[in-house]
């Protein structure tokens, strides 16, 4: 059953309709071997019981007829009149009588050796034998019928034998009759009882196919819409992500061989949405790099100039939401020396450990930017004059205790002041700067605060 799940669409289709033009060829085939059975059997009682009858009708009016003939004669006689050819009608008679029952006998032995009569050949066996008895009975009758004329033996005393076998006779032929009439209404009934057992099995057997292709059908349509709601989920999960903007999740199973029409087209759509995931994410790699590069300082991964503009204009615009910010300005102290000294390569060296120093030392919502050479400035958010004072003070400290193997020790001066409300970017810089002058002037390794 699994295994013809998976089997392609067309496959399962023309499993359905060979399954249901299977059962159909069944039904047919039944229908035709029912109806040729109801067939035969109405057949055999037309071309053998109905005819049959009709003989031994026949043969039972000529018999009638007969007896009539011989009371009308014996009257005749009696009163003294000449019957013309007397003998010579019974004779006719007779021989009707015959000719009618070797057609009865021809009938049923012809139709027994053509294997028409089916129901109860044994009985059409016993009605020949019947007929075969009638028959010897009948020529002992008619011989000494004929005898008794001859010798005009017509007294009552020799009448009455010949009036008792006639008797037997009609008991015999009716006998006969009764037995075909009886086989008649037996094989009709036979054959009715056929023909409801027919229709019922006719039915149940239309019945029972067309539920089951219904069924079929119904599980066929019912998976294709699952699948297809399965792959319509992944469209759609798809383009939610591209509408948030949010990394597509690569799909899985994308190995495993597709066994029909609908699964190519999830194993395509599929590879579709991971290659557009990777082509998204390696996007968004070159965003980000993209985006470090414009911000960032190569030396020393903090902050650029491009970055401060925008950032410095970002805190002016949130200060008017009353929302306070101040700027450390710092420069390592007479760094010409050191690279004069230790050679330039040392004092890149010192600018980058100085740029991972001050990182880890502000809190994650401030930001460190170079300005170019050894000049950092460092912006901290929702901070006042008090809070920077300390900050900075702390990194002096930090920077003057700094100690790597390779490197010279340095100092750095600061210089702290606060936003204005209202104030502009060079009106701000220009008081850092003047309170970072103050401190080199000062003698450097200090912090300058500028209200
Ligand atoms: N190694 C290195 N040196 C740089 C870089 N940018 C600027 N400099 C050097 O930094 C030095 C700055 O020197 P000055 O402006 O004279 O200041 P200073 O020697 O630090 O003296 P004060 O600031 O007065 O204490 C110059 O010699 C520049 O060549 C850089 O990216 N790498």
């Amino acid at each position: 059953m699994f295994r013809w799940i998976n089997t392609s669409l067309n496959r399962k289709i023309g499993s359905v309709l060979v399954v249901s033009l299977s059962f159909l060829l069944l039904v047919i085939g039944y229908s035709i071997y029912q109806v040729k059975t109801i067939h035969d059997e109405l057949k055999e009682v037309s071309q053998v019981d109905i005819p049959l009858t009709e003989i031994i009708t026949q043969i039972e009016t000529l018999q009638l007829q007969q007896h009539i003939a011989m009371e009308r004669f014996r009257l005749l006689i009696n009163h003294q009149h000449k019957e013309q050819e007397p003998i010579s009608s019974l004779s006719y008679r007779n021989q009707e009588i015959v000719r009618l029952l070797n057609r009865a006998t021809q009938l049923i032995t012809t139709n027994l050796q053509n294997d028409t009569i089916h129901f109860k050949p044994e009985e059409y066996l016993h009605i020949l034998d019947e007929i075969n008895t009638f028959y010897k009975l009948n020529l002992t009758f008619e011989k000494q019928l004929e005898d008794n004329l001859e010798k005009g033996q017509l007294s009552d005393e020799t009448w009455q034998p010949i009036e008792v076998m006639a008797s037997h006779l009609d008991t015999k032929i009716l006998a006969i009759l009764e037995k075909i009439n009886q086989l008649t209404f037996e094989a009709t009934r036979y054959t009715e009882a056929h023909q409801r057992s027919f229709m019922m099995v006719e039915t149940g057997l239309g019945i029972c196919a067309f539920l089951l292709s219904s069924l079929l059908a119904l599980y066929i349509i019912h998976i294709i819409r699952t699948r297809i709601h399965h792959i319509h989920q992944q469209v759609e999960q798809l383009h939610t992500s591209l509408e948030l903007g949010e990394p597509i999740a690569k799909p899985n199973n994308q190995t495993s061989k597709p066994n029909d029409e609908l699964g190519e087209l999830e194993l395509d759509l599929k590879k579709m949405i991971s290659r557009l995931s990777e082509e998204m994410n390696t996007r968004k790699e070159v965003e980000q790099q993209l985006m470090t590069l414009a911000t960032k300082d190569k030396l020393t991964n903090t902050y650029n100039r491009h970055k401060w503009s925008e950032q410095i204009h970002f805190l002016i615009n949130l200060s008017e939401q009353g929302k306070s910010f101040s700027l450390i300005s710092l420069d390592i102290d007479h760094f010409k020396r050191i690279n004069d000294s230790y050679g330039h390569q040392v004092g890149d060296q010192v600018l980058q450990h100085l740029g991972t120093l001050l990182q880890q030392e502000v809190s994650k919502i401030d930001m460190v930017f170079r300005m170019g050479g050894e000049e950092f400035l460092i912006l901290l958010t929702g901070q006042g004059q008090k809070q920077a004072k300390e900050r900075a003070e702390h990194l002096r400290k930090q920077i003057e205790h700094f100690q790597k193997v390779g490197l010279p020790r340095f100092t750095a001066s600061l210089g702290v002041t606060s936003y204005h409300s209202g104030e502009t970017e060079d009106s701000l810089m220009t008081r850092a700067d003047n309170a970072l002058y103050r401190s080199k002037e000062n003698g450097r390794n200090c912090v300058t605060t500028l209200e």
